[in-house]
């Protein structure tokens, strides 16, 4: 059988990164950046106040105190937006909002809650140093400053850093487009009429959702009939729509698993065992350049596969290297056995434990089809091929799911 790494490698192999678009802003969210992002325009943009206040001359203020307060006439207002704010004259103060440009002649904001409030004159109460509360002009970024490298992902305040620099349309790896079919002809779609010996396609939610976790573009192909000639037209022509294709079913032995009869004839797609547990039978190929993964049907084995080999894909296909998902080191609280020969998965739940270390428990039955118990779960723990039986107490690998940290100082510190 192929190890579990071998597999991945394979794939990493086959799969590419998804050529740069520029792509606008609203949408680029949880994208990485493509190309350096140099400013074109500063930061702050011009000298501005950083309070509510008075912009006045700082020797006009200098003796002010709470008992002899210093009067100046208000010479007028700048508003957030005003385009030419008037040169202050000594002995005078001008009303300034916060982020409203400077005026020329003064050189110090005294803050409103230092003064009267005045509008005529203002009775100003403390003394303010030169300078005080005034952002200058490309204080933080000067045009032409590198603000964002390539590689970055984009969350919240770089989406932020864009928009103040005025880049309506960056340059990111786009989020890859995935089908996923579901195949089988027990399956009935959610919500419909259950009848004797059918089940609800859980699959190609789960995995749309799966693939959503993993920063892709995913959506369910229904209506696929379990019929090998049509399944294949359904596959081919979605083939120019998407980045990456995804079944579930039709892979291990059984008389009526079409994907592997069709797509074993056509030569394209690999089945191969893998020495894992779940997810033992699996299929990969590339087919007109799109990534096709074919796991298998057990709703468990589907998701753990999908977590091994099709997250990291697609995270390739987004620029990004890894799982994105943290291991760390639990200690196993209950005994377990596993297959030798094989890597397996268990789902567990990890907590931190009352001496500050992290505990696995089995999240449930170990079963391929206990969808229930992996629901619960919050980890996979990793055994090792030759490794038969993890007694209470021991460490062990666990991969967390719920987190997905992409720096790798706040992984460790989620925990
Ligand atoms: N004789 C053998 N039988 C099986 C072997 C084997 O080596 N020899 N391997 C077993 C293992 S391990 C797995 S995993 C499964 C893989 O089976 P398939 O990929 O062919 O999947 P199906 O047979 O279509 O279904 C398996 C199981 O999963 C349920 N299922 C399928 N699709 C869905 C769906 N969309 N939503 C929810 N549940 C689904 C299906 O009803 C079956 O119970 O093969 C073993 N057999
Ligand atoms: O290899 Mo299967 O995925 O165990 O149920």
């Amino acid at each position: 059988m192929k190890t579990v790494d071998e597999h991945i490698s394979d794939i990493l192999g086959a799969v590419a990164v998804l050529p740069a678009r520029r792509l606008p802003l609203p949408t680029v969210h949880g994208c990485v950046l493509a190309a350096n992002v140099r400013a074109t325009i500063a930061l702050p943009g011009f000298d501005n106040s950083a309070m509510d206040g008075y912009a006045v001359r700082a020797a006009d203020v200098a003796t002010a105190s709470e008992d002899a307060p210093v009067r100046l006439p208000v010479a007028g207002e700048i508003a957030a937006g005003a385009a030419l704010p008037p040169e202050v004259a000594p002995g005078t103060a001008v009303r300034i909002m916060t982020g409203a440009p400077f005026p020329p002649g003064a050189d110090t904001v005294v803050q409103v809650e230092w003064t009267d409030g005045g509008t005529e004159t203002v009775a100003v109460h403390r003394p303010a140093e030169r300078g005080l509360h005034i952002r200058r002009k490309g204080e933080e970024v000067a045009i032409g400053d590198l603000v964002l490298t390539a590689g970055t992902m984009l969350g919240a305040a770089q989406i932020g850093l864009l928009a103040a620099v005025n880049v309506a349309n960056p340059p990111v790896h786009p989020r890859p487009r995935l089908a996923v079919l579901s195949t089988g002809s027990e399956l009935v779609d959610v919500g419909g009429r259950v009848g004797p010996g059918q089940i609800v396609d859980s699959n190609s939610h789960a995995v749309v959702a799966a693939a959503r976790e993993a920063g892709a573009e995913a959506r369910r192909l229904t209506g696929v009939p379990d019929d090998p000639e049509r399944f294949e037209e359904a596959l081919r022509s979605v083939l120019p729509e998407v980045d990456a294709i995804v079944t579930t079913g039709g892979v291990s032995v059984g008389a009526h698993d079409i994907v592997k009869e069709v797509l074993t004839a056509t030569g394209e797609v690999r089945f191969e065992r893998i020495a894992m547990q779940p997810g033992k039978p699996q299929g990969f190929g590339v087919i007109d350049g799109v990534p096709v993964f074919t796991l298998p049907g057990n709703p468990v084995s589907a998701l753990v596969s999908f977590e091994l080999f099709v997250r990291p894909a697609l995270r390739r296909m987004r620029g990004l290297t890894g799982s994105g998902r943290p291991r760390v080191t639990v200690t196993v609280a209950e005994a377990l056995r596993s297959p030798a020969g094989k890597r397996s998965f268990p789902r567990v739940r990890v907590t931190r434990g009352e001496d500050g270390g992290l505990l696995a428990y089995s999240a449930g039955g170990q079963g391929s089809h206990h969808l229930a118990a992996a629901a619960g779960a919050n980890a996979l723990l990793v055994v090792p091929e030759d490794v038969t039986e993890v007694e209470a107490g021991k460490p062990a690998t666990a991969i967390l799911l719920a987190a997905d940290p992409t720096d790798g100082d706040l992984a460790a510190a989620v925990l």
